[in-house]
Order: C-alpha cells, then sequence, then structure tokens
C-alpha cells in the first residue's frame, strides 16, 4: 500500500508508517504542490497524508475516489469538503487534542504580546528607537481581573481560559453552540449571547471552527460592540474575521489592540497594514508549532492512514472509514 504525505512530517509519524510496511513518498520541495499535480501523482497511491494548506474539495475528491483515506495532520477541516468524502467512501481524519495546549500558549501569548505592544516595541529597538525611560510613553493594558470572552468554547478555549484564570483570574464568559458544563464547573465561566459577549469582554478570543455560520462573523458589527479598551485575538482560522473590518476598528480606535496566529489569505503580505500597528501582534500560523506537538500530531495522522488501510475505525475521524472488515 502506497501513501503520499504533502509536506515532510516529524519522524515519529514517517517511522510508524515505515514499521507498518507502506510505501511512503514525500513532497519535499519548498512550495505547495500545484492541485492538478497533486491530484495526478495521487491515482498511485492508496491514502493521503494531508500536512499542509491542501484544499480538498469536491473536485479533489471526485479526482481521486480510490483514496482509502484523507488523513489530516490539522484539527481544523475547512479545507475539507466532508459531504462529498462521505458520499464517495473516503474517511478523512484529524488530530483532536493533543494541539490545544500549544494552540492555546499561541494565543495567550498573542493577548499579552498585544497589551504590551511587545512585538512593536522589539521592532522600534531594532530601528534604534530606544531613546529614554518615558514615564508616558509605550504604555499598555493590565490583564488582571478583566474578563475573557471565548467565542467556541472547545479544547483549545478551554485551555485558553484555564491560562487566563490561572494567571491573571481572570472572569470567563462564553458563546458556544453548547453549554459547556466542565468549563462552567472549572472556572464559573458563563454562557452568554454573542452580543453579550462583545460588549462585556475585555479580551475576545476566538477559538471556533471556520464554518458557513463563523465565516466573517467578526465583521464591521461585531467589533463595533466591543469596548474601545479591547483585545481581538483570532487563532482559529483567518476566514472567521474581516481583515478590512479589523484594520477600520484599530485605526479608529473602535478595539484597542489584536492578536492573530491566522489570517485570511495566509501568508499575510509583508506591507499588510497590521504588521506596522503598535497594539496587534501577528504570527505565522504556528499554534500548534512545538516539537512535542508536531510529534503528537504527526502520530495520530500516521495512525489514521494505517488504521483505515487495516480496515479499520480511525483513532480520530472526521468521516468514519466505511470500508471496515
Ligand atoms: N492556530 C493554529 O495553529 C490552530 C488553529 N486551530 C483552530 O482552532 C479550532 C478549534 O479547535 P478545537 O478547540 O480543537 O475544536 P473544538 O471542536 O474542541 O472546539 C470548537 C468549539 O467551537 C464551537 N462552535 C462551533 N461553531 C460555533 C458557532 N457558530 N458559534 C459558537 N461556537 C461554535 C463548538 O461547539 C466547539 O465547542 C479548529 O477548528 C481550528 O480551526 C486548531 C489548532 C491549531
Ligand atoms: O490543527 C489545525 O487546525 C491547525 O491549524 C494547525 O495545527
Amino acid at each position: 500500500m502506497k501513501v503520499y504525505i504533502t509536506r515532510n512530517i516529524p519522524e515519529a509519524g514517517l517511522k510508524l508508517l515505515k514499521d507498518a510496511g507502506l510505501d511512503i513518498a514525500v513532497w519535499t520541495e519548498n512550495y505547495h504542490q500545484p492541485e492538478e499535480e497533486l491530484i495526478k501523482v495521487l491515482q498511485q497511491y492508496d491514502a493521503v497524508l494531508v500536512s499542509g494548506p491542501v484544499k480538498v474539495d469536491r473536485h479533489f475528491l471526485e479526482s481521486c475516489r480510490h483514496l482509502k483515506i484523507v488523513s489530516l495532520m490539522s484539527v481544523g477541516y475547512d479545507n475539507v469538503d466532508t459531504e462529498a468524502a462521505r458520499a464517495l467512501g473516503i474517511a478523512v481524519g484529524n488530530t483532536p487534542g493533543v494541539l490545544s495546549g500549544a494552540t492555546a500558549d499561541a494565543a495567550f501569548l498573542l493577548m499579552l504580546a498585544a497589551s504590551r505592544k511587545a512585538f512593536h516595541m522589539h521592532k522600534e529597538i531594532i530601528r534604534g528607537n530606544w531613546n529614554f525611560w518615558d514615564p508616558t510613553a509605550n504604555l499598555g493594558l493590565e490583564l488582571g481581573g478583566r474578563t475573557l470572552g471565548i467565542v467556541g468554547l472547545g479544547k483549545i478555549g478551554f485551555e485558553m481560559a484555564k491560562r487566563c484564570v490561572g494567571a491573571y483570574d481572570m472572569k470567563v464568559i462564553y458563546h458556544n453552540r453548547g453549554k459547556n458544563e466542565e468549563a462552567e464547573k472549572a472556572f464559573g465561566a458563563v454562557r452568554v449571547s454573542f452580543d453579550e459577549l462583545l460588549e462585556q469582554s475585555d479580551v475576545v478570543s476566538v477559538h471556533t471552527a471556520l464554518t458557513p455560520e463563523t465565516k466573517g462573523l467578526f465583521n464591521k458589527n461585531a467589533f463595533s460592540k466591543m469596548k474601545p479598551s479591547s483585545i481581538f485575538i483570532n487563532t482559529a482560522r483567518g476566514g472567521v474575521h474581516n481583515e478590512a473590518d479589523l484594520i477600520a476598528a484599530l485605526e479608529s480606535g473602535t478595539i484597542w489592540g489584536a492578536g492573530l496566529d491566522v489570517t485570511n489569505p495566509e501568508p499575510m503580505a509583508a506591507d499588510n497594514p497590521l504588521l506596522n500597528m503598535p497594539n496587534v501582534a501577528v504570527l505565522p500560523h504556528i499554534g500548534s508549532a512545538t516539537v512535542d506537538t508536531r510529534n503528537a500530531m504527526a502520530v495520530i495522522a500516521a495512525k489514521n492512514v494505517i488504521l483505515a488501510l487495516g480496515k479499520r475505525p480511525l483513532e480520530h475521524a472526521v468521516v468514519e472509514n466505511i470500508h471496515l472488515a
């Protein structure tokens, strides 16, 4: 059986695949393989491990209907047409849980960096602008006892709440599809409407999946309901906020600052105005990028491939394997 990997993955995952006797090939070029070329290559493979931003749409899936599994090395699956995969009998796996702590760390880092203008200060030193200690310059915001509003309180949102409560005793409110009893018990988190969350939060941190309902959720209307002293954090997907509206909200002082690990498009252009705003911190989608987490993600993604090819249920399924033994 042959497995194609769309971008090199940690050795722990490769080893599992090799030890299972699978024949593997990895795309190692310094650019993403063009979609049509990838589809052509995949005609020779039984499974694909998607370890990069590949658009697994209906055209892709119909062109690769022989695949037993699309194994994502990510928890997010907004790049996959899951309805088409289900209809075509192609299993889809993902890697939830193991990346929650690392991604919440990135959200926490962005919150602190934006609140103290840290990335901007770093650039100012490089520019030679560290002149003197000024009692009225470079002032940031403190987080102690403030209100954290989490939109999408699932696994990563929970870890973010844990950090903010532990470090700053922040009050947690949340907006979610369902009640999160564990968070209510652990942090006294209170479920509120989306508008209440916007109006009451000092920090709004987004942790939902990108879906038709959450696409562009943070637009001019949403930002207008936030406090002028508030900070917007997005480590979910860039499509959840409208970038032009975010820039306008920051420029007009409608909100105070922002921290982004995800943008739309990715990569962000080097001349994007957000990169020159003092109260904004941007990272290049590195939420899950720690050695331990990427190893763990690679292992799950590899296991899902092995399970699908062995006609067994996946460890983590977005679309379950219908070809069970
Ligand atoms: N920056 C990065 O490197 C990473 C980003 N992510 C993103 O984070 C997202 C969340 O991951 P997890 O916490 O593991 O997922 P999860 O499924 O545990 O949590 C998502 C939460 O959002 C809620 N939700 C979904 N639609 C909603 C809506 N319309 N309104 C309110 N709440 C809604 C769900 O009920 C759930 O509680 C992923 O889908 C992915 O896009 C994940 C990992 C790394
Ligand atoms: O897992 C995801 O969804 C990511 O964005 C990368 O870890």
